[in-house]
């Protein structure tokens, strides 16, 4: 049978970390004291922590409801602002994109191709509540402010584009809203999930559709060569619609894979894990995450000196892809651990595991943890 593009994130994930150039490390004996830890590996903090989020909302349809899931997955990044949305409107990323799309559901938008293309940088900034110019006073002139973009109008404009973008290209793709385009991909009778039909439908089949068609959703980076796929955003769409859906309507939304998806690698995860002590990471690379410099700057260009040397030979680049690769693959090696371990685990999966450790990363203790960041993604 081919890869399935879930088995493609796990393979490629995997060869990041045995790639000698990776200096993060997934430390075994950490992970098997996780696992094994009485008090914060068990059935009832599983139960406690990895729940869905439940929206204050209305819907009046399904595809209404369904279709604001799609946008919230759509916006799920801004990571990398969460200090200055925190300054700012003491909110974090999520928070944040959760204000923004029920600002807009509640203001009656359609949430449509037409709706996306028509917003304007201070229309999205006005329905997320974020400031998108600051002043500041003027040097010499008493009682003059000078007024300059704020440090989230970065955020307002990827937001913006990524709206724009996407209802572009539903629109070519004959499409008003993303959830047509998921009823579509998961019908039962569709080509699209031809493949699918005849043993129930398809995680893998959402994420390929959308990571194709949509660019908002291929989330991928390289390492060394090497294509790495993450698919965040596409991964936590599947989960939330199985969560959501799964009962209410079988055929299209219970999964008979969704034991395949990977955790939904943010920075979240890599934090709690590093904080675990299972993530291992060069010390060069903890100074930099430490002090909040953008892993941006890490970006590998052909052709050009790397940009931190460390010791051995060996140098930093794409440190945030590096992280992300190690969080998917010691997350599978916890999944696996569990699953032998303990006779609770044995249905645990990964999007299970993600919810509790991104939950946990919210926990005191591990909240003041410092995160990586990249201000310049839109995946996460
Ligand atoms: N791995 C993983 N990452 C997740 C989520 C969620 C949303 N979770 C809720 C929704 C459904 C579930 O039931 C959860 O209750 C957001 N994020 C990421 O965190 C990033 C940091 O955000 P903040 O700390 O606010 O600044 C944010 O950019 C976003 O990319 C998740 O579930 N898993």
């Amino acid at each position: 049978m081919s890869e399935s593009i879930l088995d493609r994130v796990r393979s490629t994930c995997a060869a990041v970390v045995q790639d000698p150039l990776c200096c993060v490390r997934v430390d075994s004996s950490a992970l098997d004291r996780f696992v094994s830890s009485s008090s914060s590996f068990t059935e009832a903090a599983f139960d406690a922590l990895a729940r869905p989020t439940r929206l204050p909302l209305r819907f009046d349809t399904l595809d209404q409801e369904l279709n604001l899931h799609c946008v919230l997955a759509l916006l799920n990044f801004g990571h990398g602002f969460r200090r200055e949305l925190h300054a700012a409107v003491d909110r974090g990323a999520w928070e944040s994109v959760l204000v923004g799309v029920m600002s807009m559901h509640v203001a009656g938008a359609a949430l449509d191709a037409r709706f996306f293309e028509a917003l304007t940088e201070s229309d999205v900034a006005e329905h997320f509540q974020l400031p998108i110019m600051t002043d500041r006073p003027h040097e010499s002139i008493p009682g003059l402010a000078i007024s300059s973009p704020s440090v989230l109008r970065p955020f307002i404009a990827l937001v913006q584009t990524v709206l724009r973008d996407t209802g572009a290209r539903l629109r070519q793709l004959g499409y008003q809203r993303l959830s047509q385009f998921v009823l579509d991909t998961l019908k039962p009778s569709s080509a699209a999930s031809a493949t699918s039909t005849a043993a129930g439908p398809s995680a893998a089949v959402l994420v390929e559709r959308l990571v194709q068609c949509f660019p908002a959703f291929e989330d991928c980076s390289v390492f060394n060569g090497h294509r790495v796929l993450f698919l965040k955003k596409a991964q936590f769409l599947a989960s939330e619609v199985y969560t959501l859906f799964g009962t209410r309507d079988p055929e299209r939304f219970a999964f008979k894979d969704v034991d395949q998806l990977t955790v939904f690698v943010d920075n979240v995860v890599p934090a709690v894990l590093r904080q675990l002590g299972i993530l291992v990471l060069a010390p060069e690379l903890c100074t930099m995450i430490d002090s909040h410099v953008d892993l941006s700057t890490t970006r590998r260009v052909e052709g050009s000196a790397p940009i931190v040397e460390l010791a051995g030979g060996k140098s930093l680049q794409d440190a945030d892809v590096q992280l992300r690769a190690a969080a998917v693959s010691a997350c599978e090696e916890i999944v696996a651990l569990a699953r032998q371990r303990h006779p609770w685990a044995a249905t645990l999966n990964a999007k299970r595991l993600d919810y509790y450790l991104w939950r946990l990363g919210k926990e005191p203790g591990y909240r003041t943890v410092t995160r990586h960041k990249d201000q310049t993604t839109f995946y996460y």
